[in-house]
């Protein structure tokens, strides 16, 4: 891990705990919603140092692997494993998975299990991959007009360049936060983002729908 990006996820860990801290000031819970991926480690063991009332807060995924909890694959494991240790164990850590065999069939049990979540979110800190998707709002899914368009909270999507299909805040629900905060590293995902920004075709580069609303980007090489 670079020195840099180190730092960026302190920084990141900094703003996300003053969020927090300022929305528990006058609200008794607070929700956070994260993403999954590779990029956040460093970001949820920063996070995880701070001293937060972790009991008051409710944390969720952006989006999921419809995979076991025991994957490497499992955005819940790696929350789990990096998050929610030391005195954040004691966060209200709310999956998106549940017991049946796919997304689909199992969408509306996650949605009446977010539904009365704290909205709108403190923060959602989102991610991006190469392909230009955050959460799982992918450009070559079959539910990405759904996922961009519908007001429902949740999506079950299909990806053809992803191994397992997956479930999803819709784009609607992700934009109801006080504060959006994305997360990348490297010159690769430098150079997605200042072609998103040159441009408004969410269709194409899905991380568009959230240069519409005020995104603080953490960006590190
Ligand atoms: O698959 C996913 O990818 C994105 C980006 O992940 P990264 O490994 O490139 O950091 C992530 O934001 C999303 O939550 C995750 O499910």
């Amino acid at each position: 891990m670079s020195q840099a990006r180190q730092q960026l996820a302190e920084q990141l860990a900094e703003a996300v705990f003053q969020a927090l801290q300022e929305d528990l000031n006058h609200q008794e819970r607070v929700l956070l919603v994260v993403s999954g991926g590779s990029t956040p480690v460093p970001f949820f063991k920063a996070l995880a140092a701070k001293t937060l009332p972790w009991e008051r807060i409710v944390v969720t995924l952006a989006d999921e692997r419809w995979v076991e909890e025991e994957s490497s694959d499992s955005n819940a494991k790696l929350v789990r494993e990096h998050l929610l240790q030391g005195e954040a164990k004691a966060a209200n850590f709310i999956p998106l998975t549940c017991a049946t065999q796919t997304p689909e069939e199992g969408v509306e049990e996650v949605a009446k299990r977010t539904s009365s979540l704290a909205w709108p979110a403190s923060v959602v800190v989102l991610g991006m991959g190469g392909d230009g998707h955050t959460a799982s709002l992918f450009p070559d899914s079959r539910e990405l007009d759904l996922a961009l368009a519908t007001g429902e909270l949740l999506v079950a999507v299909r990806t053809p360049s992803q191994p397992q299909p997956r479930i999803t805040f819709s784009a609607d629900r992700l934009h109801q936060a006080r504060r959006h905060m994305l997360h990348i590293t490297g010159d690769d995902k430098r150079a997605v983002l200042a072609k998103a920004l040159s441009g408004d075709d969410a269709r194409q580069l899905p991380i568009r729908v959230f240069l519409t609303c005020p995104l603080a980007i953490y960006w590190a090489p």
